[in-house]
């Protein structure tokens, strides 16, 4: 396993996460998305794969207090509040889709807000952990943050999340958009903050490189559940093999579109 590997990242004294949801519920306005999902978050790295509305947002929106949620949820062994500053107080943070920057701002300024939740006196020792954690950003303090590559924000976005030292980083397609290089550099710095001994719960849709990366997976499918377990196993299984990998791979990207591929999968079964 990895976790025997030397890693540069420091957090400053958190714990990991154990993150129990049961029976979870949620979506928008009388429209449920997610009903009765049950999953079992462990140290490490978990990945939620699916396809394109399969709901995997939606989870990480009900857990972060966005949308209101339904079911138990369990952060070792204790309720998750339901309000949004007391869940980041509790010890878990999340990076959304599309990242949400202040563009007009710098690095430094981003980072300082990720870490409006941590006493004053503490911060610049965070700000320092961050430049240490991601030495690409120390460079850039000073450039504002709209002017930055797809990878660079996306990097800030997770130092941003990583200033108030969760116990659980939640991640939403990391790697959505950006170059194949930089798909590895962010998957691996996510490894990384899990090996250092944060929780962290990611949503992707590059199935296979995020299966290479992660300790457990699940996969949506319209809000159910239709596959889990260790990811060593699931990258080997029917159901992924035929639904988001091998000849579903975009060649143009080195993407594998998931809808796509389960479309034609529900295609290929209707038509045997
Ligand atoms: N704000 C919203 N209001 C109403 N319905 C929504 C809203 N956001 C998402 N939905 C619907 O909820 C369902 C699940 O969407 P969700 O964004 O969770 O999927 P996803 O698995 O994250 O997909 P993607 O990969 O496209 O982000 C979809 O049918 C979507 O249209």
């Amino acid at each position: 396993m990895m976790w025997h590997r030397p890693h540069p990242f420091t957090l400053g004294g958190s714990t990991s996460a154990h993150l129990k949801v049961e029976n979870l519920s949620a979506g928008y306005g009388a429209f449920l998305v997610l009903r009765d999902l049950t999953l079992d978050i462990r140290p490490g790295l978990t990945v939620v794969l699916g396809p394109n509305g399969a709901g995997k947002t939606t989870l990480l929106k009900a857990l972060n207090g966005l949308i209101p949620r339904g079911g138990n949820v369990l952060l070792n062994g204790e309720e998750l509040p339901e309000k949004t500053h007391e869940i980041v107080q509790a010890g878990m943070a999340l990076v959304p889709e599309g990242r949400q920057l202040f563009p007009q701002l710098t690095v430094a300024e981003n980072l300082e807000l990720g870490g409006w939740l941590v006493p004053k006196a503490e911060r610049p020792q965070r700000m320092e952990q961050a430049f240490t954690n991601f030495p690409k950003l120390r460079e850039r303090a000073s450039q504002l943050a709209g002017t930055m590559s797809g990878g660079e924000q996306q990097m800030v976005a997770v130092a941003r999340a990583m200033m108030c030292a969760p116990r659980l980083l939640m991640l939403d397609e990391p790697s959505l958009g950006l170059a194949p290089k930089m798909v590895d550099e962010l998957l691996g710095i996510a490894r990384r903050i899990a090996d250092a001994g944060t929780t962290v719960l990611m949503v992707e849709q590059n199935v296979k490189k995020a299966l290479a990366v992660a300790d457990r997976g699940y996969v949506l499918e319209r809000g159910n559940l239709v596959a889990s377990g260790p990811a060593k196993l699931l990258a080997r299984s029917t159901v992924i093999r035929e639904a988001y990998l091998g000849a579903d791979k975009d060649p143009a990207t080195g993407t594998t579109n998931a809808a796509d591929a389960v479309a034609r999968r529900k295609k290929t079964a209707t038509a045997a």
